[in-house]
């Protein structure tokens, strides 16, 4: 588990003192994937390299399985390093090593105490790079690096796996891809995984819960499909600019279905049985990790949509008064 306890990162300069971060409070639990989210400047990179231990905060406590983080103890960092491994946006790999020497070095560093060849075969199958192993990063794609990258961060079973922009880099197939890959680590290991993005699709396809940041403040934390359904902050109502549905009509309500109950025939029962009319405006799905979410605009029209609204909310379908 990770605690972060009032934490707080100021540079002072000539002038004034910059606060990158303010009085921020987070815990992640074991197994989570969590998404920190946010335009940039927002303190996502400096929350994560107080996390992993690069750099101290002015305030406030990092605590990792209930020991606090204390940078002068080397026996607090090397439990750290240990906990924690991290993938980058630009891969930061050596670039005079082949990817077997790159996985290698991490287990060379920490002492691997087994078969180095063997985790190193393993970590190369998981993902998904068997055939590539003598090659130099040079030689690689852009996704290809980063699965280099992934596997060197896993080599030594850390706890935790932080990301920081480890897709922006790359092409939206690619990228995908990458996503796919650190789920299907995740089902595998139980990795807990903290992903820095800036991009609101990164944590659609990837996250169970999402921090919002702002201002190097925590503005909204939240289950991933809360959202998409009720934003709460302006920076996620911003981010979520591209999903809206646009209109200037009026009496417009939005009806969110779920995983459940989305076969069932719930609206036409509706119709029929308060002789009410529908008319869809738009419709949409939203694929998240674990659910497919349901989105209809419509108008209702008669006597009886009062009854109507609270039949569909009594079969488990959201409405929402939209415009
Ligand atoms: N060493 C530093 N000295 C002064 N200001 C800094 C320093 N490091 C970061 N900052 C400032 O802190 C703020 C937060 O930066 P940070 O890199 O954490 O944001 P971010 O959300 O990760 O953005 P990006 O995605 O662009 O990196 C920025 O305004 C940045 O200029």
């Amino acid at each position: 588990m990770i605690e972060l306890k009032h934490i707080s990162k100021s540079y002072p300069n000539k002038k004034t003192t910059f606060h990158a971060l303010e009085d921020v409070n987070l815990t992640i639990q074991p197994g989570e994937i969590v998404g920190i989210l946010g335009y940039s400047g927002a303190g996502k990179s400096t929350l994560v390299r107080i996390i992993n231990g690069l750099i101290e905060p002015s305030k406030g406590v990092v605590s990792i399985d209930g020991h606090d983080l204390d940078l002068h103890k080397q026996q607090a960092i090397d439990r750290m390093r240990h906990t924690i491994g991290m993938i980058f946006q630009h891969f930061n790999l050596i670039h005079s090593m082949t990817v077997y020497d790159n996985i290698k070095l991490p287990l060379d560093i920490a002492k691997y105490p087994q078969d180095k060849d063997k985790r190193i075969l393993e970590l190369l199958s998981l993902v998904g790079l068997s055939d590539k192993k003598d090659m130099y990063p040079k030689s690689l794609s852009g996704g290809e690096r980063q699965r280099v990258g992934i596997a060197r961060a896993l080599a030594n079973h850390p706890k935790v796996l932080l990301c920081d922009e480890a897709t922006s880099a790359l092409d939206q197939k690619t990228a995908t891809d990458i996503l796919d890959l650190l789920k299907q680590i995740h089902q595998q290991t139980g990795v807990t995984i903290v992903f820095i993005t800036h991009q609101i699709e990164v944590v659609k396809a990837l996250c169970d819960r999402v921090v919002v940041m702002d201002g190097g403040r925590i503005v909204e934390d939240t289950p991933i499909k809360d959202l998409f359904v009720h934003p709460q902050s302006e920076v996620s109502k911003s981010l979520l600019q591209t999903f809206k549905y646009e209109t200037t009509e009026s009496d417009i309500y939005e009806l969110v279905y779920n995983h459940k109950n989305s076969n069932d025939t719930i609206l036409s029962d509706c119709i029929k049985q308060f002789h009410i009319d529908v008319n869809i405006k738009y419709a949409k799905t939203l694929a998240l990790k674990s659910e497919t979410i349901g989105f209809l605009y419509v108008q209702f029209f008669g006597q009886q949509t009062e009854d109507a609204i609270a039949y569909l909310k009594a079969h488990q379908v959201e409405v929402n008064r939209y415009a």
